[in-house]
């Protein structure tokens, strides 16, 4: 009986290792090994943690972005560590990037499957973000024209009442001290969020509380899960633990909200607040080249993948802006000038008076650039495939994770003068020609990444981006308070300020 425990013990063992070794390490090892032996610079390979504890160390005393910044001076713009089980081959010479991102090369690249796996939950698998290959080729057809100025146009207003309501009940706090990383992040989640479903993210009763809380706590468990590499084993991903149980909860919450605006826009009982289309009309409406149109469970997914990849990203983008323009007084001094110039009298701006704002847009630009909202994202190679620049040559076997850091290539020398200086006229346009000056490398400003999965909201952002700042410019005087606050850097998918960004916001006329 003894000896019969004994085998099947050991036998139960064997096999559960031979299944570690088979499914969580053999493939990150066979991936080493075929780049280490192209010379590729590697991180030692560290079964099942690679460089992970190191990671959450520099994670802790808030360092993260320095954890690649001294792997990258350690190895140079071409190097491999490891992600849990999963190694991570970094890129960071614009030509081979280029080689990675271009259109030509799509089909040797998609979203990595742990990507999918993670945000499922929240947003399904049948959206933008997240779906690949034909799938997705067709989803970017149907909703890029959606994105073009005419129909963005006529999102401004939308954006200009949100502006306005979040400014006025600012100045209801009376000059007491406020987390703008909070308030902005609201603003741009109710931008999105009215852009996406209409009249009814005003009227529906709790629709604020459902996207904000219910929406943000189970992306919130999402990312702390993620940290915790809990996704990269699917036992532990279905156990009720770490979160579990806050991210179904809130997703039934956010898919049964948006399940119900989309009836109620079917069947008229919404209207869009927008003067054109608004995202919902955009979805409802469009086609492919069968002349079909989206499912309702796509038009669902679609939407909140919409939310979720919308309002973060241009939430803590604006954070960046403000934090610059509370420590730079000449730079706030230029842009309100400008501002004052452009919409005197308090105008709301419209989206041609927006195209004279040049010194706003360089500022928006060159703080993308020191500040990227999405400072990297990832890449999963699906087939063999070789990339060249003028130093290198490298075969990436199928199955390579690669990982492009915007925001080490964003101050690369190489590719930046000055990298480290926060200097927004590098950005102004020609005055004669209207023309941005030339980068040194096309891929050398990745903000939004680039190529097929290039970011389809770029040009929202943007002009949200601005519309914002300029109503905050013209309509507030802030300034930091305390004066002495810690601003570090947290990194979970976006990076912003991990404690907040505290100011004191009053009426400037
Ligand atoms: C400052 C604000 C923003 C930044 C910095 C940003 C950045 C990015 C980046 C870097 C990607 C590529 C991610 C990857 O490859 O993994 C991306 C994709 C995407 N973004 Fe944005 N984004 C912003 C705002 C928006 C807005 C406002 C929307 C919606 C209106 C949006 C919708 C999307 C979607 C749907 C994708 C997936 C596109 C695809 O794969 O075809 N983003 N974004």
């Amino acid at each position: 009986m003894f000896l019969q425990c004994l085998y099947t013990t050991f036998t139960l063992t064997f096999i559960l290792l031979f299944i570690i070794y088979w499914k969580l390490i053999r493939p990150g090892k066979r991936i080493y090994d075929v780049l280490r032996a192209q010379g590729i610079p590697c991180e030692p390979f560290v079964p099942l943690l690679g460089q992970v504890p190191r990671l959450y160390k520099y994670n802790k005393q808030n360092r993260i972005m320095n954890f690649h910044e001294e792997l990258c001076k350690k190895h140079g713009l071409i190097f491999m560590f490891g992600l849990g089980s999963y190694p991570r081959l970094v890129v960071q010479d614009a030509d081979l990037i280029a080689d990675i991102l271009g259109r030509a090369h799509a089909p040797y690249y998609q979203k990595p499957r742990d990507l999918s796996s993670r945000l499922k939950p929240l947003i399904g698998l049948r959206n933008l973000l997240i779906s690949n290959g034909y799938e997705h080729a067709r989803a970017r057809r149907m909703l890029n024209p959606g994105f073009h100025f005419e129909n963005l146009r006529s999102m401004v207003s939308n954006m200009t009442d949100e502006t306005t309501k979040m400014i006025d009940k600012l100045f209801e706090s009376c000059g007491k001290t406020i987390n703008l990383e909070k308030e902005l992040s609201f603003l741009t989640l109710t931008i999105i969020a009215s852009s996406a479903f209409g009249g009814n993210f005003e009227t529906m009763v709790n629709a604020r509380e459902i996207v904000s809380e219910a929406f943000i706590a189970a992306l919130d468990a999402i990312v702390n899960r993620s940290l915790l590499l809990i996704d990269q084993i699917p036992f532990f991903s279905r156990l009720p633990f770490w979160g579990k149980d806050i991210i179904d909860k809130g997703c039934e919450k956010a898919l049964n909200f948006v399940e119900q605006i989309i009836n109620d826009r079917k069947q008229g009982r919404s209207k869009n607040l927008c003067q054109n289309a608004d995202i919902l009309d955009l979805l409802l409406k469009a086609v492919d080249s069968h002349g079909e149109h989206f499912t309702d469970e796509e038009i669902r997914q679609e939407a909140m993948a919409f939310v979720l990849a919308g309002h973060q990203s241009t939430g803590d983008l604006m954070v960046w802006i403000m934090y610059v323009l509370m420590t730079n007084p000449s730079i706030l001094n230029a842009c309100q000038n400008e501002v004052d110039r452009v919409l005197p009298n308090g105008m709301i701006p419209t989206y041609e008076k927006l195209n004279e704002l040049n010194i706003c847009e360089s500022i928006i630009h060159e703080t993308l650039r020191l500040y990227p909202p999405i400072p990297f994202f990832v890449r999963q190679c699906i087939q063999d495939h070789t990339i060249k620049s003028k130093n290198y040559q490298l075969n990436i076997p199928a199955d390579a994770t690669i990982l492009i850091n915007s925001y080490l290539i964003h101050r690369e020398e190489k590719y930046w003068p000055r990298p480290l200086e926060f200097d927004y006229t590098r950005w102004m346009r020609d005055p004669e020609t209207g023309l941005k000056p030339k980068l040194a490398h096309p891929y050398c400003y990745l903000p939004f990444a680039s190529g097929p999965r290039s970011c389809i909201g770029q040009n929202f952002a943007l002009i949200e981006a601005k519309v914002i700042l300029a109503m905050f410019v013209q309509r507030c005087n802030f300034e930091l308070e305390p004066k002495n606050q810690k601003i570090a850097m947290d990194v979970r998918i976006i990076m912003r300020p991990k404690f907040g960004l505290f100011s004191k916001i009053t009426k400037r006329r």
